[in-house]
């Protein structure tokens, strides 16, 4: 018998990468929930545990949630979770002018997805996945958030000039996918 659980973001781009990662290796039914959560203030595990209850508060059945962040080395981990807003007002090209004044360019993308059963005694689990990169002047399509600025370390191209494939096999969601996916293969 096969267990469910509700991924719930309003965030189609994830979700898409999500699925894809994923593929037919995961042991559970996982359906999608379209909510516009809260963007919360704190440190980057405390948001997750939050948003995370603040999904299982609204549906009642288990969840998993997922934060992502852009923290510039430079900017001691700024913009961070606050990324969204930073992205919206400034888009690539304002957060590559953002580090102007600063040498260090060097970036993580920081992926952190978090699970909650709502069964008693049982607390929130997370899962993180981090890539390392530098933040650049912006190349490639615009259809995924800051994609176009980010190069991950190792590479000479940006996330968004990547086939998928190739992002999907070294980004942050990748590696914080691969813990959970151990996690519930583990626990089945
Ligand atoms: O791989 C990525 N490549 C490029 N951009 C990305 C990526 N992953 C998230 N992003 C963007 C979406 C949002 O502007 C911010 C994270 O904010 P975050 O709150 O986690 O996402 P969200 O509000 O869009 O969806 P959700 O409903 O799951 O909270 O960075
Ligand atoms: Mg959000």
């Amino acid at each position: 018998m096969s267990k469910k659980l509700t991924f719930v973001t309003g965030n189609v781009k994830k979700l898409e990468e999500i699925v894809k990662i994923l593929g037919s290796n995961f042991p559970f039914e996982l359906n999608n929930k379209s909510l516009d959560l809260p963007e919360l203030q704190g440190e980057i595990n405390e948001i997750s545990v939050k948003k995370c209850m603040e999904a299982y508060k609204q549906l009642n059945t288990p969840v998993i949630v997922e934060d992502t962040c852009l923290c510039f080395n430079g900017l001691k981990g700024l913009p961070g979770p606050y990324i969204k807003w930073f992205l919206e007002k400034l888009g690539p090209e304002g957060l590559y002018k953002m580090l102007d004044g600063f040498e260090d360019k060097s970036a993580e993308a920081v992926c952190t997805f978090a699970y909650y059963s709502g069964e008693n005694d049982d607390e929130v689990v997370l899962f993180q996945g981090r890539t390392k990169g530098v933040i650049v002047d912006p190349r490639g399509p615009r259809d995924f958030g800051w994609d176009p600025c980010f190069q991950p370390e190792g590479y000479n191209q940006t996330y968004a000039e990547m086939a998928k494939d190739e992002k999907n096999k070294i980004s942050h969601r990748y590696r914080a996918l691969d813990k959970l996916q151990t996690y519930f293969i583990t626990n089945k």
